[in-house]
């Protein structure tokens, strides 16, 4: 053992003074002798050619095992109950470790094992602080690249199954065929059939609306915003009573949802004044956002809540869903902070790692979300008479002035573009905040389906366009402000 140490020390030695050497032999040809100097060039290029060659190889090998990896380790589902998930969590980290053990042809399997486990464990974020502490590097490197692999591929599926065929139309980039450098390109909602004028395409619920504060003092259901008149029976939250609600329905829908969270009348005292601060900050001022956001933020916590209860946790987050429609970009207020660290206090404490979930940034998106694509709801009653732009300071997508008594976010709507010519319009036959979207043109299958962001009435181009980009920052590029020339 002594005699193989010494060996090795004296072959590092040796080979230490002859590579010297030849780093001397070397500079002194370099700088001496030009013909070295062109041979030297080639061969670098040669090298360095070869070298790339084999990275690319390297690098070509890694993905195709990346990508089988990722297919392996999704082909067998994952169990969704809790004690079969805890099961596999343990037999797949053991199996992951005895493969890695084995040596480097099963490092691949290896890293398919410790990738279920990923999928199971609770805490993905935890448990990669983890793996990146005990699993050896070309494992990891596996791992991380199928972890990256997924996320792309759930992404581009997205709009597979995005919206629900019932829904009768798809999401689409257009114009058919455009690519994301036109211009013109856009995410938009086309036909999945024919329809005639007064056809329902669909029917959507929001995913979080709010009453506009000028109707603070009228009588309308907190939830659904339905105006009360006639109704004989409302509801009420037994705790903070501030609020009326069409029915029971309503009432345990909201308190589900989100009032839970946000009830002034709370026996927490910390939870009950910063609740009625929010809603004061509404009645007083004009933005309808920063209830909106409290409520979202609510319904995605049952949302979530519900969907892994039903081992649903495959299906896309109501997060990531939001996430695919787009935003605006907000410069933060001091107001806004206020708010999200207000809502976080609120919302976030409740679950363990919402309240940094809440940050500054996902609050200015949701807030960009909301000015970009809610759409006002007019769902009636004597009181509305209010003008749409009156209804808040940060304007909403309405096709009529009058008779808007809130807001509303729609995941599919949120997809519509807007025409000065429309095809179809959205009302909302209950007297709530569930949009029906009506064909108002007989539409095509695989055309694209358009409503109205304002009141277009016969007005001339210019005052169209001038009211779009001062509400919307929307520079209208419809037929009928920029014809499309043969
Ligand atoms: C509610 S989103 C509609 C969906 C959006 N097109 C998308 O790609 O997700 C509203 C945004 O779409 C674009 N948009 C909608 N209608 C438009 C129009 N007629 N001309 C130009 N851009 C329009 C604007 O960027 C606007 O802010």
């Amino acid at each position: 053992m002594k005699n193989s140490t010494l060996a090795a020390l004296i072959a590092v030695g040796t080979l230490g003074v002859a590579s010297l050497g030849y780093v001397f032999y070397f500079d002194y040809k370099r700088r001496n002798d030009p013909s070295f100097r062109r041979k030297l060039k080639r061969e670098k290029k040669k090298a360095q050619k070869a070298k790339q060659e084999v990275e690319k190889i390297t690098q070509a090998q890694r993905e195709i095992s990346i990508d089988r990896a990722l297919t392996r380790a999704l082909e067998e589902p994952l169990p969704t109950d809790v004690a079969q998930k805890e099961k596999m969590f343990l037999e797949s980290v053991s199996l992951g470790e005895s493969l890695f053990a084995s040596g480097e042809t099963k490092y691949e399997d290896a890293a398919v094992h410790f990738y279920r486990a990923l999928k199971v464990y609770p805490d993905p974020i935890e448990l990669i602080t983890i793996y990146q502490k005990t699993i050896p590097g070309p494992v990891l490197t596996i791992i991380m690249g199928m972890l990256a692999r997924d996320v792309k591929r759930r992404q581009e599926s997205y709009y597979d199954t995005f919206p629900d065929q019932s829904m009768q139309v798809k999401a689409a980039g257009l114009p058919k065929g455009a690519d994301k450098s036109d211009p013109k390109f856009h995410m938009g909602l086309v036909a999945a059939k024919d329809f005639a004028v007064g056809d329902i395409i669909y029917v959507e619920k929001p995913e979080t609306s709010q009453l506009t504060p000028a109707l603070k003092d009228a009588e309308y259901c907190e939830f659904c915003l339905k105006p009360l008149e006639g109704i004989e029976h409302p509801a009420a939250c037994g705790k903070c009573s501030l609020f009326k609600y069409c029915s029971a329905a309503c009432k345990d829908t909201a308190y589900d949802e989100y009032h839970r969270f946000l009830c002034p009348g709370s026996e927490d005292a910390s939870t009950a004044s910063s609740a009625k601060e929010l809603y004061q900050s509404w009645a007083e001022g004009k933005e309808l956002a920063p209830l909106m956001i409290a409520k979202f933020f609510g319904h995605m916590i049952t949302t979530e809540q519900k969907r892994q209860l039903a081992g649903q946790e495959s299906d896309y987050t109501l997060w990531e869903r939001t996430e695919h429609t787009t935003t605006l970009l907000l410069p933060g207020k001091p107001t806004d902070q206020a708010h999200q660290v207000r809502l976080a206090a609120l919302i976030g404490q409740q679950v363990p790692g919402l309240e940094e979930f809440m940050n500054e940034e996902r609050y200015l998106s949701m807030k960009g979300r909301i000015l970009r694509n809610a759409i006002a709801v007019r769902s009636g009653g004597e009181a509305a008479g209010v003008a749409a732009s009156a209804a808040s300071e940060d304007y909403v997508r309405s096709p009529a002035d009058a008779g808007v008594t809130g807001a509303a976010l729609y995941l599919v709507s949120s997809y519509l573009t807007h025409s000065c010519a429309p095809n179809a319009e959205p009302s909302f036959l209950d007297h709530d905040h569930v949009l029906t979207l009506k064909a108002t043109r007989p539409i095509q299958a695989g055309e694209e389906i358009t409503m109205s962001y304002i009141a277009v009435g016969d007005r001339p181009t210019p005052a169209r366009q001038a009211e779009l980009m001062e509400k919307f920052r929307l520079h209208c590029t419809c037929p009928l402000c920029e014809p499309v020339t043969e």
